[in-house]
C-alpha cells in the first residue's frame, strides 16, 4: 500500500549496463541473453564489437554524466535527494543499489530508467529488474516509482531535433540541402512489438512511440520526407523482427537515387554501443561503399535538456507539475515496485513453439 505521507527521498537511475574491461564481456553477454535463445555466433560476433573498444562499453560513463548533470539540475531546483545507480547485467547491479539504499534508509525512490519507450525490453523488463531487486533486499526495501515513458516529451524532441541540425551542417554544402533523414530504433522481435503497451490500447506501442518521436523531431526541423527504421537486431534468423535494417536501407536509398543521409538514433538515450558500433562504423561504412555521405545525430544524454527533462518527469509526481507532452499516444510506465501498466502489458516475446499450430483461414 502506497503511504503517500512519505515523501520521495531519492532517485534510483536505472539502466541497461555495460562492460568495464575486456574479462567483463563475457559474463555481461550472459547476464543479458540469459534464457532468451540469442545464438552462440551472434554472442561471439557481438563481444567482437565490445572488444573492439577494449571491453568497455561507453554506457555506464554516459549515464555517470547524466546523473552529473541531474544533481546539478536537482540543485538548482532545491531538490535535496540523493541519486544512486543500478544496472541490469553489470555492475553497480540494481540488486547491490538497492540494498544500500535499504541501509541507507532510504523508504521511497523515484525510479528513472534510461529508456523513452514503451514494449518489453524498454520498459517492461525494467519493472522486472525493480521487483527482483525488492524481493532480493527482502520487507526492508524502499517504495519505488518508476517515471513515465518520455517519447514525445519536447525536451527530448528539442535535444534530438538540435542533434540532427549539427549533423547536417557536418555535411559538405552540396550534400546538405538532399541528404534523407533516417531515424533508428533498435529493433525488436515481432511478436514482442506486437504485445507492446496495454492490451486494451491494440499493441505496437513501442513502434508507435519511435514513429511518433520521429515525426516530432522532423517537424520541429521543418522536414517533411524521412524514414524510420531499425537497427542492431538479434535473435535467431527464422523469427522475424522489425525491419528494414539500417545497413540494408542505404542500399535502398542509394539504389532511389540519395547521396547522402543523416542518421538519428531516435530509439536511444545516449551514445553507446549500440550506437557507435553499428551506425558510426557499420552504417558509415556502408554509406562510403556507397559513396554517400554520411553523418550521424548525437543523442541527447549528455544534453543538458535531458537532465532537465528528469527533473520535469520527477515534479510531475513531487509537485504536480504539468505534464508536458507533444503527442496523443499513449505514455505508460509509471507503476509502483515493479507493478506492470496493464495485466499482460508487453509480455515478453515467446520462443518459436517447436511445433507450428496450424491456423485455419475464417
Ligand atoms: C528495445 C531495446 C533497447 C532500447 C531500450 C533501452 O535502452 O533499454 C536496447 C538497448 C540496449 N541494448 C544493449 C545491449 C545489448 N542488447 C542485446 C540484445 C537485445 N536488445 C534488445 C532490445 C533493446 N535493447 C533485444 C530484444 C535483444 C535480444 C535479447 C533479449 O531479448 O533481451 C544484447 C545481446 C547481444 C545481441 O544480440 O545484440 C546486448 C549486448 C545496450 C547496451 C549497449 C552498451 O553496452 O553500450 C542498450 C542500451
Ligand atoms: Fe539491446
Amino acid at each position: 500500500m502506497t503511504d503517500e505521507r512519505i515523501p520521495f527521498d531519492a532517485v534510483l537511475l536505472l539502466s541497461f549496463g555495460g562492460p568495464e574491461g575486456p574479462e567483463d564481456v563475457r559474463p555481461f553477454l550472459e547476464n543479458v541473453t540469459r534464457g532468451r535463445g540469442v545464438p552462440a555466433e551472434r554472442l561471439d560476433e557481438v563481444a567482437e564489437h565490445y572488444h573492439n573498444f577494449g571491453g568497455v562499453s561507453p554506457i555506464n560513463a554516459l549515464n555517470r554524466d547524466i546523473i552529473g548533470r541531474l544533481r546539478a539540475e536537482l540543485d538548482r531546483g532545491g531538490l535535496d535527494l540523493p541519486i544512486y545507480f543500478g544496472n541490469r547485467n553489470w555492475h553497480p547491479m540494481v540488486e547491490e543499489t538497492v540494498e544500500r539504499m535499504t541501509t541507507d534508509g532510504v523508504r521511497r525512490a523515484l525510479v528513472f530508467a534510461t529508456s523513452a519507450y514503451g514494449g518489453y525490453s524498454a520498459c517492461r523488463q525494467y519493472d522486472e529488474d525493480i521487483l527482483r531487486a525488492r524481493t532480493a533486499v527482502g520487507d526492508a526495501a524502499p517504495e519505488l516509482v518508476k517515471l513515465r515513458q518520455f517519447f514525445d516529451h519536447p525536451l527530448f524532441v528539442a535535444a534530438f531535433a538540435d542533434g540532427v541540425r549539427r549533423a547536417f551542417a557536418e555535411l559538405p554544402v552540396a550534400q546538405r540541402e538532399r541528404a534523407r533523414l533516417v531515424f533508428t530504433a533498435h529493433s525488436v522481435p515481432e511478436s514482442a512489438d506486437a504485445s507492446a503497451g496495454p492490451p486494451a490500447l491494440g499493441g505496437h506501442l513501442y513502434s508507435r512511440q519511435v514513429f511518433e518521436a520521429s515525426r516530432l523531431v522532423a517537424a520541429e526541423l521543418g522536414i517533411d520526407e524521412y524514414d524510420v527504421v531499425w537497427q542492431s537486431r538479434s535473435g535467431p534468423p527464422q523469427v522475424p523482427w522489425l525491419e528494414p535494417d539500417i545497413v540494408d536501407h542505404l542500399d535502398t536509398l542509394y539504389t532511389s537515387g540519395a547521396q547522402a543521409v543523416v542518421v538519428c538514433p531516435i530509439g536511444f538515450v545516449s551514445d553507446h554501443l549500440e550506437v557507435i558500433w553499428d551506425l558510426d562504423n557499420e552504417a558509415r561504412q556502408r554509406a562510403e561503399e556507397l559513396g554517400m555521405g554520411f553523418a550521424r545525430a548525437a543523442a541527447p544524454g549528455t544534453d543538458n535538456r535531458f537532465a532537465e527533462l528528469i527533473v520535469e518527469l520527477i515534479r510531475e509526481l513531487t509537485d504536480g507539475a504539468p505534464v508536458r507532452r507533444m503527442s496523443e499516444l499513449p505514455a505508460e510506465g509509471c507503476t509502483v515496485n515493479g507493478a506492470w501498466c496493464a495485466t499482460d502489458c508487453c509480455a515478453p516475446a515467446r520462443r518459436p513453439a517447436r511445433q507450428t499450430p496450424v491456423t485455419v483461414d475464417a
